[in-house]
């Protein structure tokens, strides 16, 4: 099954720029996604369900949504032994969505990359939380490092293992993309219009700023699904990354 999307299609190299934006459905029913949805209408082409959503029937309105056409990000950041990773994902890749998420571990990588093989879906690898500091990294017990540079490690780790994609900040994407090379896709969450709150996100960029750093896609959740007018924010969101490429 074709999920529509490869490195060749990248939509900020030529194809329709609404598909670089990934709205979050971060909300707790389906009905109130639903909601969202509509009220979007054709400005969202490309959906992310994450813990929230996933856990309260999202996987069924994955399918509800994949039958309409959109394209849809699994945001369950995977970490387990290899054999239930690898399972997990070769259960996930029969459902056609077009993106997943595990940790970048290699480990972890490697049984994603074995489960999905034979099917389209893209493995994303999340390098560090774009809600963690270098602080934060201390804490967790890292020895002294930041986060740029343990984002960097581990992309390089995901480019050797035949990793699809990295999260990571859009200020490391620059970065990441030297490490990765041209054919790998970079979707940045922690994206903020200018004015709008940080939330518990640390590590935020701008829409334009975030394609001007080389992302190919961005994710963005409470400023459009919080927003009164969602269609409105979505819309403004995508003219900003469009401007950014012009
Ligand atoms: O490093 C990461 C990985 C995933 N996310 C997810 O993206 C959205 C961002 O939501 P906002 O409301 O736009 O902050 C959310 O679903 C996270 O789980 C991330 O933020 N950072």
């Amino acid at each position: 099954m074709s999920n529509g999307v490869s490195p060749s299609t990248n939509p900020v190299s030529g194809g329709d720029i609404r598909d670089s934006l990934i709205i979050g459905l971060d909300v707790p029913s389906v009905e109130e996604a639903r909601t969202i949805v509509t009220r979007i209408g054709d400005a969202g082409t490309f959906y992310k369900i994450g813990y929230q959503l996933a856990y309260a029937g999202g996987f069924e309105f994955a399918r509800e949504l994949i039958g309409q056409g959109k394209k849809i990000f699994l945001d369950l950041k995977l970490h387990d032994i290899g054999n239930t990773v690898e399972e997990g994902v070769r259960s996930i890749a029969r459902m056609g969505v077009t993106f997943l998420t595990v940790h970048a571990y290699p480990q972890t990588m490697r049984a994603a990359v074995t489960g999905k093989a034979g099917s389209n879906l893209k493995i994303l690898a999340v390098t560090v939380l774009t809600s963690y500091d270098d602080n934060d990294l201390v804490e967790a017990g890292y020895a002294p490092v930041s986060a740029a540079e343990l984002v960097a490690r581990r992309a390089g780790q995901a480019r050797e293992i035949g990793i699809d994609g990295i999260v990571c900040a859009a200020t490391e994407a620059e970065r990441v993309r030297a490490i990765v090379g041209p054919d790998s896709f970079i979707v940045t969450p922690g994206i903020r219009p200018s004015g709008s709150e940080a939330g518990d996100q640390k590590r935020i960029v701008t829409p334009g700023d975030a394609i001007r750093n080389g992302a190919t896609h961005l994710v963005v959740a409470r400023p459009i699904v919080k927003a009164a007018d969602p269609r409105a924010a979505a819309e403004a969101i995508v003219k900003e990354m469009g401007d950014a490429t012009a």
